[in-house]
């Protein structure tokens, strides 16, 4: 029923080639090195994520996207056998060097992972819980965010009326539109998204990227994924990591369309046409 509910249904009509932003580096990322125990995993990836922009990450499987991903916002800290070194600059400060309040960080640089992994817990605390948890007492501003958020991701007028329903009773798409709310009723500067569509059947995923693609110009997204059509459509800077000795590199970094139509690097081309990876 649900999932019915979610096929009729779209975010309407999307701003096509809304500019993003005059680019404005969000996060400078410089001799990025990610490692776990003796193993170096990644190795010194410098890039500029634009303010406002969709920044797409692709690369074969275990060439460090993710890990790349996760380091900046220091998700990271949480394998313990994990090592980052190089400079995260945000906003004066380098996130791997001076003290940082990961718990503020988080709130301003959001993950959303790969399956949805809303609470067990009903839809309204779901979005409830993270702003108790940073401190909005106030049950009126709450309630204002949390109808903000979810009319944000498009699923206002689908839940609204089972808001105290479980959350696990939604759909995969509406469960990951849920998370996705989950981090912007935080109102986050940065999004990271690790494959947001990829456990989603092809009409949930839709639904998902279109979504992706009206946080454009609102918020810094980073977006991991395999789907090269789908980096081609939402992306305006894309980067492309590769393994060499089993270590990942990146390769090619550069506006989106001039990636994918004239790369500078062969290993890319090779890549995009299909034909290595
Ligand atoms: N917690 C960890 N401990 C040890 N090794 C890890 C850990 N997380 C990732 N790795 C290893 O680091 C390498 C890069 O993994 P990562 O998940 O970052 O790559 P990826 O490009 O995101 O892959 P995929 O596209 O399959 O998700 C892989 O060899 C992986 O096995």
């Amino acid at each position: 029923m649900n999932r019915l509910k979610e096929r009729s249904y779209t975010l309407g009509e999307i701003e096509q080639g809304k500019p993003c932003c005059v680019p404005q580096p969000h996060l400078q990322i410089q001799d990025l090195t990610v490692g776990y125990g003796a193993k170096t995993v990644l190795s010194q990836v410098s890039l500029d994520i634009y303010q406002g922009c969709i920044t797409a990450l692709i690369g074969p499987s275990g060439c460090g996207k993710t890990s790349f991903l996760s380091s900046l916002n220091r998700l990271s800290d949480h394998h313990a056998d994990a090592h980052v070194s190089g400079k995260i600059l945000f906003d004066g400060q380098d996130l791997l060097h001076d003290p940082v309040d990961t718990l503020k960080l988080r709130r301003r640089i959001g993950m959303i992972f790969q399956k949805p992994n809303p609470f067990p817990l009903s839809i309204w605390r779901n979005l409830e819980l993270p702003l108790k948890e940073h401190g909005v007492r106030d049950r009126n501003v709450r309630h204002h965010k949390i109808e903000q958020a979810l009319k944000d991701v498009g699923l206002w007028d689908e839940v609204s009326d089972r808001l105290h329903s479980s959350a696990m009773a939604l759909s995969g798409g509406q469960q990951q539109r849920l998370c996705i709310a989950r981090a912007l009723v935080l109102e986050p500067e940065i999004l990271l998204m690790d494959e947001p569509c990829s456990a989603l059947d092809p009409i949930a995923s839709a639904v998902v990227e279109e979504l992706i693609l009206r946080l454009r110009g609102r918020y810094t997204v980073v977006i991991v994924t395999h789907n090269l059509a789908q980096a081609r459509r939402v992306a305006n800077y894309a980067g492309f990591f590769w393994m060499t000795e089993r270590v990942g590199q990146l390769v090619e970094f550069g506006q989106c369309q001039h990636l994918f139509e004239a790369p500078t690097h062969a290993l890319t081309a090779a890549y995009i046409s299909g034909a290595r990876g």
